[in-house]
């Protein structure tokens, strides 16, 4: 359904080109701080890059009811956003003619003729506009408890930052257009951006995500755990085909020995960790060291290059170039993403496990 979480519960609302896109927040404790300015701070990472990403320009200025003197009221919150610059002429052909890799031929099997298909409807990457805004608020329930979550994007295409970074450092690529680390990798990622962009055509990439401060113990055995709620959160972001905690499938390669992240008593009296293999989750809960997982985003399914895809009407064999205004590629708007549904899980399991609230 379109509602996540159990403890706080974000439901979506809305489509592409509806006149409005929005979500309620409800079971957010009364007195959590919201700042709209952070809030805003957040949604400007999604915006697509002057020159690179799709045309498309909204606003996104967050229109917010339920708060009172800056905090929750225990009261559901509700933001909405206004979509302004749509362009619906770009999609009724591909209502018979679906988009290789994107969501309209599983959704008109799914909805028939009552499908959405203007701008991919429900599925498309602008419903990620509130889940931004959701996420930004729930950092206020983790700022008290000096809860991070940051991230970058660690790979465009062939192009890979293989550097190790302590979670502090991340913030950094906030100030980065494409999310990435240094203005050196962003010069190589934007040429492989604009490289598939010269061709009529997307690519991949990778955000690395990592959190702070999270108490030990953190997530709810057996089924609600930490990395499988985030998996879940993760995976709802379109575009989305993997997600990695730490050595992830590479453990499948190494031995115990070398993946068992060997435990130290700091010089603090805190037990601390060699390694981090375990990518900070153990027994699917806050092993007390760094959140660090990965997400894999697929290339931009519509692209201009012709592919090969059906008629539905005909029942033939079909050509497609996607026209209209795309991104060519996703990973480095999806990284703020990746942040907010991570930041949306901690303050859900936070709260069940009663360290907030
Ligand atoms: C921020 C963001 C922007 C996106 N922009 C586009 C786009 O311009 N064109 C497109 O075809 N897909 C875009 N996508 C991806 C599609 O929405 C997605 O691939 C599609 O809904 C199918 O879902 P799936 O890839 O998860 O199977 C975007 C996704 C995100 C998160
Ligand atoms: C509008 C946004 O991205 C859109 C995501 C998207 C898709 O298929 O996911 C397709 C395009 O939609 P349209 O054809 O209406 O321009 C993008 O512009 C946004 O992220 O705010």
């Amino acid at each position: 359904m379109n509602t996540i979480g159990s403890a706080v519960r974000v439901t979506l609302f809305g489509a592409s080109h509806d006149s409005r896109i929005g979500c309620v927040i409800d079971g957010i404790p009364a007195g959590t701080p919201v700042d709209t300015a952070k809030i805003e701070a957040d949604l400007a990472l999604r915006k697509p890059v002057p020159g690179i990403g799709t045309p498309r320009v909204e606003a996104d200025a967050p229109e917010i009811s339920g708060v009172v003197n800056g905090c929750t009221t225990g009261a559901p919150l509700m933001i909405t956003f206004a979509n302004t610059n749509t362009k619906s002429s770009d999609y009724e052909a591909l209502r018979k003619m679906p988009r290789p890799g994107h969501a309209d031929y599983p959704a008109v099997c799914k909805y028939g003729a009552s499908h959405d298909i203007r701008g991919g409807g429900m599925f498309s990457g602008r419903m990620t506009t509130p889940l931004v805004a959701a996420g930004a608020v729930m950092r206020g329930i983790l700022e008290p408890l000096e809860i991070t979550v940051g991230s970058y994007v660690s790979r465009i295409g062939r192009v890979e930052d293989t550097a190790e970074y302590a979670p502090a450092a991340l913030s950094a690529s906030r100030t980065n257009s494409l999310r990435a680390m240094s203005e050196e990798l962003e010069g190589l990622m934007r040429e492989e951006i604009l490289a598939a962009k010269a061709d009529g055509d997307s690519v991949g990439g990778v955000v690395r995500c990592m959190g702070t401060g999270l108490p030990a113990g953190l997530g709810e055995p057996f089924f609600d755990t930490l990395d499988g709620e985030i998996a879940k959160a993760v995976f709802a972001i379109p575009g989305v085909k993997g997600v990695m905690f730490g050595a992830g499938f590479a453990a499948a390669a190494s031995r115990g020995s070398e993946n068992n992240d060997f435990y130290r008593m700091g010089g603090d009296g805190a037990v601390q960790t060699l390694t981090n293999h375990a990518g900070g989750v153990l027994g699917g809960m806050a092993s007390g060291q760094t959140l660090d997982f990965s997400v894999a985003f697929k290339p931009t399914p519509s692209i201009a290059r012709p592919q090969q895809t059906v008629n539905l009407e005909e029942r033939t064999d079909a050509e497609l170039s996607v026209h209209g205004r795309h991104d060519p590629c996703i990973a480095n708007r999806g990284a703020i993403v990746v942040e907010a549904m991570t930041a949306l899980v901690i303050a859900d399991l936070l709260i069940r496990g009663g360290y907030y609230g």
